[in-house]
């Protein structure tokens, strides 16, 4: 039996042949090609399965994201990846050669034919790395990926062997005429082992045909000395090189595609198909529940003076138009809800809203990280379904969950973001100290950011969103985890950018931090906003209570608290008791009839008749606003 075909390098005929002592201790010192393969299967798919560790990390955690946001396109996104990967790959392969060298493989590496192995090697690297960057795709975990890579990719190699072995030898079948053995060679590992196994057996046999003793058992015909190793004859490896060569450029071709067109194929399907079957199977529904109307007057007029008018006269930096975001899973979630709103230069956003109120779906739309199931947005009169390109180097995004490169600085971050800004390179250590310094994250710039506590990394991603000279700033959540000086810091640096005629879209839960920067505010409960103002309107218009807090002595005795109670329930009628604890009572007082200098001179009275300890009386809190319409929420479910 010949194990890989007519030349291979041991060949054992189906007769048992007298073999001399000589040729017995080459044939148990010298592998035949498929051994070789076999043998660098393993090493081979734990090495290359490693490029898809930052690819999916830099997915998965939204860097990659962030970079194409700061106008890196996908082309050079990824040749950039491939150039610096198969550099790597070069240099394990020469050390691999070393290695060949050092075993005595001299059907590998005597005689220039190293040249050839690396020429092997280079394609399977060409084939290789693109087709780990496209599995890598269908992974949202990189150890899983890595893990999974190395078994599919040893697997394979395997397999294609064996089966190799069972089609040639066992059926008689030559592989060129075999369907499953070539629709094997878009598998990168089985032209590779198929390439090494056929050269290493080419070449074995040469240097046993050329030498002096040549052994009973090997075939040493014209036909196999003489063939030309690159043709495309079965026993030739041509056509695996050519597979190579071909399949890498394809696997290339498809991360192009994935990256540019299936946003749009996604938008299609998920507008014209889904949307379509969901329309006609929950026709109440979505007439229900994506009418858009609004029961809040602010947020109806919004919409009226959006759709009213001609989209040229509007003059908005971001116009949201008729926003609707379903996730088809089962049951399907109405994550928002037919929205529209329009953000002019120099105003700050709050979108407010508890946990799963639709607000970072909203915000990955507006980056256009994710598709909407119908409606639009406009960036600058662009929109973000038909210019994806274009508007995402209109923005700069800090998201949720920080998206930083754990083995860089926060210096060379930043200055890698200031290059695809398109800072002139001059000007970027002054611009990247400058920004540095306004976050106070200079004691950390130089250290490795995985030593980053979690603030410090919120305040680098915040930095990066406001690098470059994005038109519209989104950031979601950004000081959670700082402390109040860091905080301030933020506030003050955004307020400047928003000043610069940027607009600014926030998510927060501090109402605080709402207060401080939104010119403007909407609160959404289940992917519809229930009201839309300015904090001091949105307080005025549902803040109609005042707040009242008294404080008794300690000394105070249980009948005088009673009497206070009764007190300010004869004065103040529909004011409500809140909490009491500890001789401190909190009331909710209604603002209608009740003005500012009534409501003092009732409490002076009540001063001098109980005399208390301490009071203050103040408006409603944003946070307050807020809480009415998460009792509202909590309600409803
Ligand atoms: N990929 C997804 N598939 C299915 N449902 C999703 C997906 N992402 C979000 N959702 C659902 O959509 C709704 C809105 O989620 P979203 O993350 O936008 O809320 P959020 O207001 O940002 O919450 P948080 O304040 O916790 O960040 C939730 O009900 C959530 O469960």
């Amino acid at each position: 039996m010949a194990l890989s075909g007519p030349n291979a390098s041991i060949t054992v005929s189906n007769k048992p042949q007298p073999l001399n002592a000589a040729s017995k201790k080459l044939e148990k010192r010298k592998l035949t090609g498929v051994q070789v393969a076999l043998n660098l299967f393993f090493g081979v798919s734990i090495f290359v399965s490693g490029f898809c560790l930052l690819t999916v990390t830099e997915r998965i955690t939204k860097a990659k994201h962030i970079q194409f946001v700061s106008g890196v396109s996908a082309t050079n996104f990824w040749l950039s990846a491939l150039l610096w990967d198969f550099l790597i790959f070069f240099i394990a392969c020469c050390l691999l050669m070393v290695v060949f060298l050092l075993s005595g493989l001299d059907a590998l590496t005597k005689n220039y034919r190293f040249l050839d192995t690396l020429v092997i090697f280079m394609l399977f690297g060409w084939a290789v790395i693109p087709f780990t960057y496209l599995i890598s795709f269908l992974f949202s975990s990189h150890t899983s990926a890595y893990i999974k890579l190395v078994m599919l990719q040893y697997c394979a190699g395997v397999f294609s062997v064996i089966l190799n072995v069972i089609v040639t030898e066992i059926s008689g079948q030559k592989p060129s005429e075999s369907l499953l053995l070539n629709s094997m060679m878009v598998i990168p590992i089985h032209n590779f082992g198929m390439s090494i196994s056929k050269y290493y057996d080419n070449q074995e046999t040469k240097i046993v045909c050329s030498s002096a003793k040549i052994p009973a058992f090997v075939n040493c015909s014209k036909a196999i000395t003489e063939m030309n190793v690159y043709s495309l004859e079965d026993d030739a490896i041509g056509r695996y090189l050519i597979a190579m060569a071909v399949t890498g450029f394809i696997f290339f071709l498809l991360i192009f595609l994935l990256e540019t067109t299936s946003w749009k194929v996604r938008t299609f399907v998920y507008r014209y198909i889904f949307f379509g079957i969901y329309k006609k199977f929950n026709k109440d529904r979505v007439s229900k529940e994506l009418s858009g109307e609004s029961e809040d007057d602010d947020v109806q007029h919004e919409r009226n003076r959006i759709l009213e008018q001609p989209q040229e006269l509007l003059n908005f930096t971001v116009l949201i138009k008729e926003l609707t975001k379903i996730y088809f899973t089962y049951p399907a979630v109405l994550a928002v809800r037919n929205i529209s709103l329009g953000i002019r230069k120099k105003e700050c956003f709050g979108l407010l809203g508890l946990n799963g109120a639709g607000k970072t779906t909203t915000f990955e739309i507006l980056t256009g990280e994710e598709t909407a199931t119908s409606g639009d947005v406009f960036i600058e009169n662009l929109s973000i379904t038909n210019n994806l390109l274009e508007v995402r180097s209109k923005i700069g995004y800090c998201p949720q969950f920080d998206a930083l490169l754990d083995y860089m600085t926060a210096r060379e971050l930043m200055v890698m973001y200031a290059r695809l800004w398109g800072v002139p390179e001059t000007q970027i250590t002054q611009y990247v100290n400058k920004l540095l310094q306004s976050l106070n994250l200079e004691p950390y710039a130089d250290k490795f950011i995985y030593t980053y506590s979690g603030g410090n990394k919120r305040r680098l991603s915040n930095a990066i969103a406001l690098m470059g000279k994005p038109s519209v700033i989104f950031l979601d959540e950004p000081s959670t985890g700082m402390d109040p000086e860091a905080r301030r810091l933020l506030w003050n640096r955004v307020t400047r950018a928003r000043e610069s005629d940027k607009v600014i879209i926030i998510t927060s839960h501090s109402m605080e931090e709402c207060d401080a920067l939104c010119t403007r505010l909407a609160i959404m409960v289940k992917g519809k906003f229930m009201c839309l103002g300015s904090p001091q309107h949105l307080k005025n218009k549902f803040g109609n209570v005042y707040t009242l807090k008294a404080k008794f002595k300690m000394d105070t005795d249980e009948k005088t608290l009673e009497d206070f109670k009764k007190y300010i329930a004869t004065v103040f009628p529909g004011s409500e008791l809140k909490h009491e604890n500890q001789g401190i009572l909190n009331y909710y007082i209604p603002s209608k009839d009740n003005g500012w200098g009534k409501v003092f001179g009732i409490l002076e009275e009540a001063n001098k008749k109980f005399h208390l300890e301490d009071y203050s009386i103040s408006q409603i809190t944003l946070e307050e606003v807020f809480m009415t319409f998460a009792k509202q929420e909590n309600i409803e479910v």
